[in-house]
């Protein structure tokens, strides 16, 4: 590659669509502009930053299946700010990799359809991923594409964490928990490698859209609250988290919902938005004085430091506690409320840093430590993407 090559990553998420623009030199990727696409707001537009610029574009092209108008056009606009020509790659995350990829790959057509092999594992994020890498196959067919596995970062963990209680046929036959939000705690495990060298046992919340925890000793992954699919775990926006598998049996049974009515009620209808019957944001549950508003928030503290014991049991300790992704990196209010609740582990919050999100907000007195700390899941896709380019 050439001194000042681009590249691109994309991370498709439930809702939105993140793009990172980086500069490649040597073995280092640095940042030099991000868009977003928010596929829940209409007129649909690409929020691009660059420096401190944020501009907002409108995207005229129509929403089709496979996503090319909509994708060449945000190309198009890119264009505009920065010399696309340089751009040789794209990196991609795809939520689920299943037991075959425990590492990033470069994406082949078969590759591609191998990843996509695995979309009934991630139904909501798997499709808008492949749509992205499939467009950009077609638009961009010079470029090196490559998947990072949120899954992949989970491959360190015990067979006796993963498992479920079935029978072990099904087990064997991938019907076990794998662990999400991978690229988000490998930065996460970067972040505290530099800034809190002596974090041993920590536990990781990645409250954004999508929510988990990650037990981590010494870096490494432990246990996550999301096993089989994004479904597991802690309420989210609009998933359930875990629940009891006789309220699906009912539904089938008693009610006669179909596959698509209980699927809609467990991925969109749910969680924060379910129990609120107000909003999926917290920012708007937050503000909001109803009583339903309250509990939902109430309820997503409890679980979440519900897991945050569970979790210190899984690592027999806990010395550190990471908040971060949309909720843990803003919301202050959120981290209280489950520092409140943990406060048995020996956590204590000291108000004025929470309020602030410095990166420290335990006190001095605190015996766990708890740090905010951003998450970057587009610089682990680039780095990732480079040592693919690289030949690692
Ligand atoms: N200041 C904030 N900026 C962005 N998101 C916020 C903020 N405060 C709270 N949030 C919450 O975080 C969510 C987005 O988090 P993010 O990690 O970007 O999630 P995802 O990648 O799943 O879309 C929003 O839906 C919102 O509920
Ligand atoms: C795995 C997952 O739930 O991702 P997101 O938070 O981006 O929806
Ligand atoms: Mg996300």
């Amino acid at each position: 590659m050439a001194s000042t090559d681009l590249l691109l990553t994309f991370n498709a998420g439930s809702s939105t669509v993140k793009i990172g623009i980086f500069a490649t030199e040597g073995t280092e990727a640095t940042r030099i502009g991000k868009g977003v696409i928010d596929f829940r707001a209409e007129p649909l537009s690409l929020s691009l930053t660059k420096g401190p610029q944020i501009i907002e574009m409108p995207l005229k092209a129509e929403v089709t299946e496979d996503l090319h108008g909509v994708i060449d056009e945000t190309l198009a606009l890119l264009a505009d700010h920065f010399d696309m020509t340089a751009t040789r790659a794209a990196g991609h995350r795809v939520v689920h990799g299943g037991d075959r990829f425990t590492r990033a790959i470069a994406l082949d057509a078969a590759a591609t359809d191998a990843v996509d092999a695995l979309t009934p594992l991630a139904p909501l994020h798997q499709p808008q991923a492949l749509r992205f890498i499939r467009a950009l196959k077609h638009l961009k067919p010079h470029l090196v594409q490559t998947a990072s596995f949120d899954t992949a970062f989970h491959a360190t963990q015990d067979d006796l964490i993963r498992r479920f209680a079935i029978p072990r046929a099904l087990h064997d036959e991938g019907i076990k928990r794998y662990g999400f939000h991978g690229l988000s705690y490998k930065f996460i495990a970067g972040e505290l490698r530099r800034k809190a060298p002596h974090a041993a046992k920590v536990v990781v919340a990645h409250l954004g859209s999508g929510a988990s925890l990650c037990a981590l000793d010494e870096g490494v992954s432990r246990d996550c609250s999301m096993g089989f699919s994004t479904l597991d775990g802690i309420p989210m926006a609009t998933r359930t988290g875990w629940l009891d598998p006789g309220v699906i049996l009912h539904l089938a049974d008693q009610r006669k919902q179909s596959f698509e009515e209980i699927e809609d009620l467990l991925y969109h209808r749910s969680g924060l938005l379910g129990v609120s019957g107000i909003s999926a944001d917290t920012r708007d549950l937050l503000k909001d004085d109803r009583p339903q508003a309250r509990q939902a928030i109430d309820l997503f503290t409890l679980r979440i430091a519900g897991e945050i014991g569970r979790m210190a049991a899984t690592l027999n300790g806990l010395d550190t506690l990471v908040f971060t992704a949309g909720i843990g990196e803003h919301q202050s209010e959120i981290r209280a409320g489950v520092a409140k609740r943990s406060s048995w582990l020996g956590l204590a919050i000291d108000e004025k840093a929470n309020a602030a999100n410095d990166f420290t907000i335990s006190t001095r007195k605190s015996r766990i430590a708890a740090h905010v700390i951003a998450t970057d899941e587009e610089q682990v896709i680039a780095d990732e993407a480079l040592s693919i380019l690289r030949g690692g």
